[in-house]
């Protein structure tokens, strides 16, 4: 499956401008031959936006975004705050090239104020959805820095985790590093899709990137709006799990609190 990317610095609190440079990038994606376009971390309304995000949370936010999917014949994995039963969330949607939503992801580690003055953490691990061959997990952007949330979804057998992001300086490390390290430790690949220029009080440090299982950097960039390709292929993860059988290695049962409170007879 060809998957796309797509790097911006959107358009802060508002929703129609976002929305048509989805379209664009829809319209461009599909041109590419790419199945998937997995967008920014709230990318439908911006991250750094104040008590607008709760606002806008509680409008009808997904129905154009999913008009779009089905008029261009493009899944979505989309970044958008959610409201449900008073409560708010920072979530990640995936919607098929129909226009269904087959799944869904509530950032489930939320990052300081930012994220917990406007929203509750999700109590579920990754989702895996199976889409065209495909077994997709979503994360969004702080969760994918706990390796726990990476490793679940490798085990649940996700052969792609893609991660909306808003991902803001001093943190280059995590883009420029980290994600080479989860897609190695788990044989899986990983489009890490971020923002780029300032919001509000941030500054994005954009190189977003999509890494292969065996953690080659399959395209990135460093700064400004760009799509980003790269073709996923199961068989490549399975193959890199012969090379590094870490999942197969794995002894879980070394990891429990009894495996821990047992005493050692021989010392
Ligand atoms: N490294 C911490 C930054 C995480 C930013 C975020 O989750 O929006």
């Amino acid at each position: 499956m060809k998957i796309s990317g797509l790097q911006t610095s959107g358009t802060p609190g508002d929703v129609d401008a976002n929305l048509h440079e989805l379209d664009a990038a829809c319209r461009r994606a599909r041109a590419e031959g790419a199945e998937l376009l997995i967008t920014t971390e709230l990318f439908v309304t911006g991250y750094d936006i104040g008590d607008a995000v709760r606002e806008l949370a509680r409008t009808d936010l997904l129905s154009p975004a999913r008009e779009t999917a089905a008029s261009h014949g493009i899944a979505l994995v989309l970044g958008a705050p959610e409201y449900e039963s008073g409560a708010y969330y920072n979530s990640a949607f995936f919607i098929d090239a129909a226009g269904a939503i087959l799944g869904r992801h509530r950032k489930n580690h939320l990052f300081g104020e930012l994220d917990r003055r406007y929203f509750t953490p999700g109590d579920l691990p990754a989702p895996v959805i199976d889409y065209a061959g495909v077994r997709i997990a979503m994360l969004i952007c702080y969760d994918v820095e706990f390796p726990e949330n990476v490793r679940s979804a490798a085990l649940a057998g996700a052969d792609l985790v893609a991660v909306p992001t808003a991902q803001m300086q001093p943190y280059e490390f995590i883009a420029e590093h980290l994600l080479r390290v989860r897609a190695w430790e788990n044989q899986i690949y990983i489009a890490y899709v971020n923002h780029d220029g300032d919001e509000g009080s941030l500054r994005y440090v954009g190189r977003s990137s999509i890494v292969s299982p065996s953690a080659t950097v399959l395209d990135s960039v460093e700064h400004g709006n760009r799509l980003l390709f790269a073709t996923v292929e199961p068989h490549t993860v399975r193959q890199a799990r012969k090379a590094n059988p870490y999942l197969a290695d794995l002894r879980p049962d070394l990891f429990t609190p009894s495996a821990r409170a047992t005493k050692d007879p021989s010392c």
